[in-house]
């Protein structure tokens, strides 16, 4: 490949859309375009109108071609990450019928424990799809559909997410990749395909989804004459499959069948995640199973409130997101989304230990201890679904890969170093999640694998923290808290 192409990966995700420019040969990241999007609803509603992620990825891209300074005819390839599990609803000429509701959209919650129970139980979900469905999965939105605006759901021509959404706008080509299609809980990791017992069960037709292409490197088309004027692009570059944002930070980190295997990562956006790429395929009743990109799984847990719920604790107290001090005795759980890990959707956020002299900084500090310890506290079971013990001597001296925004912020980082005990490594490039796009890009020009792309690239290398002793007292106090909250 000549050094001078360049492929762009697209992350829209929750709040925004990034689009990274990166040279093909070298990884070398060129400019990132960014553009806002937006989230509206109340009372447990997500909701986005993809109308505005399409608008959001033009003005990205417009924005990294003239920051990167590179020629539009340098682009060859194009593919987007996107939110996962988010239920795009399109009529026949592919324009939404509603805007989508988003993975934190919680008001599925009574269809999802429904859906749980018609099958037999986490077990038997574990088993078919490797998750139990949560208000966030795909199928529990499509239920809710059908149930409070059938005629959105009967009116449907075709069913996506986020990332099939933009995918099938630039290259014309209906198309999605087991990665995101494995958010969806009517997708099995057990057979690789749509599950038709499932899709029963959701009363969905098959035809209106978009067919599962092996990889999220696949070359599913080329960017149509349409795309290309809106774009800037030119016409015929490389579209790739694409992939749910979470699998696109593996592929941007090297991680999965050409790379690394069993090494936990963090991700700090409006999520918290915590995942690893391994072989195994997961069931585990307390995480998500998802498929990889390439043919490994992601074992993962995902929590509602981690940046976003912090620094509106943050806006609430006037200070600004690095005005905290640890925590004392105060806990502060920020579940202002309700909560997915553990599945609390109807949960609000719980403040306690207030003393006289507890500070507004201590309150900012408990808040970011309490969005961490939630998610921290499935790290184990991430590990265990690896084949590792969490004890090993060995495996707890792995270092924890810090990505999202979050990651950019010098209290998270402290935060984390001090509640997990371990060395951090924090990535140079803030955008992994682009990046990994950029990567099933390269490979949907070249036909090379993905995550080898990536760690030739050596997007995942970065910093190296050492760990800090372990504030155990600190993990104890928000966790017993935590722990009355799930049994009351
Ligand atoms: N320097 C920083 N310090 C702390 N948090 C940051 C910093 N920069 C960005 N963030 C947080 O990162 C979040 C956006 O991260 P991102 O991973 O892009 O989220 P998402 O993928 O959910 O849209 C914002 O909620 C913001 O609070
Ligand atoms: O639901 C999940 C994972 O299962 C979330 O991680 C979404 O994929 C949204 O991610 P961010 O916008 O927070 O990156």
């Amino acid at each position: 490949m000549p050094s001078s192409t360049v492929v762009i990966g697209v992350d829209s995700s929750t709040q925004s859309t990034k689009a990274a420019f990166v040279d093909a040969a070298t990884g070398r990241l060129l400019a990132v375009g960014r553009a806002p999007h937006r989230v509206t609803g109340e009372a447990g509603a997500r909701e986005s109108d993809p109308e505005e992620w399409w608008r959001a990825l033009g003005e990205a891209v417009a924005a990294g071609l003239r920051e990167s300074g590179a020629a539009a005819s340098a682009v060859t390839g194009i593919a987007v990450a996107g939110q996962q599990h988010g239920l795009v609803v399109l009529d026949d000429a592919g324009r939404p019928l509603r805007p989508a509701l988003l993975w934190n959209d919680t008001r599925s919650a009574p269809q999802a424990t429904a859906l749980t129970a018609a099958l037999g139980g986490p077990a038997a979900w574990t088993a078919r799809t490797g998750s139990v469905p949560v208000a966030s999965m795909t199928a529990a939105k499509w239920q809710w559909l059908r149930e409070h605006e059938p005629y959105a759901a009967e009116s449907a021509a075709a069913v996506r997410l986020p990332h099939d959404f933009l995918t099938e706008r630039l290259a014309g080509v209906a198309a999605t990749d087991p990665g995101d299609a494995s958010g969806t809980c009517w997708y099995s990791t057990a057979t690789g395909a749509y599950d038709p017992g499932l899709l029963g069960l959701a009363g969905l037709d098959e035809n209106l989804l978009p067919p599962v292409v092996p990889t999220g490197a696949t070359r599913v088309g080329s960017l149509t004459r349409g795309a290309a004027a809106l774009l800037g692009l030119p016409a015929g570059i490389a579209v790739a499959a694409g992939t749910g944002d979470n699998m696109a930070a593996a592929v941007g980190l090297g991680l999965g069948g050409a790379g690394l295997l069993d090494h936990p990562v963090l991700s700090l956006g409006t999520s918290g995640t915590v995942f690893a790429a391994t072989r195994t395929r997961p069931a585990s009743p307390a995480l998500a199973g998802f498929a990889a990109t390439d043919g490994t799984y992601l074992p993962l847990a995902c929590t509602l409130n981690c940046t976003l719920a912090v620094d509106k604790v943050a806006a609430l107290l006037g200070l600004d997101r690095d005005d905290a001090a640890p925590g004392g005795e105060a806990v502060l759980l920020p579940y202002l989304d309700g909560e997915r890990t553990p599945d609390l959707p109807a949960a609000s956020g719980l403040l306690t230990g207030l003393r006289h002299d507890t500070t507004p900084q201590q309150l900012l500090g408990a808040a970011y201890e309490g969005a961490a310890v939630t998610v921290l506290r499935a790290l184990d079971e991430v590990l265990r679904a690896c084949g590792l013990d969490p004890a090993d001597p060995d495996v707890a001296s792995r270092p924890l890969r810090l990505v999202g925004g979050g990651a950019r912020g010098r209290t998270w980082v402290e935060t984390v170093r001090r509640l997990s005990g371990r060395p951090l490594l924090i990535p140079e490039t803030g955008e992994l999640v682009a990046l990994g796009a950029a990567a099933l890009a390269a490979g949907a020009v070249s036909g090379r694998d993905a995550v080898a792309v990536a760690s030739e690239w050596g997007a995942g290398g970065g910093t190296e923290v050492p760990p800090l002793e372990r504030d155990l007292a600190t993990w104890h106090r928000v966790t017993s808290v935590l722990a009355g909250l799930v049994d009351g």
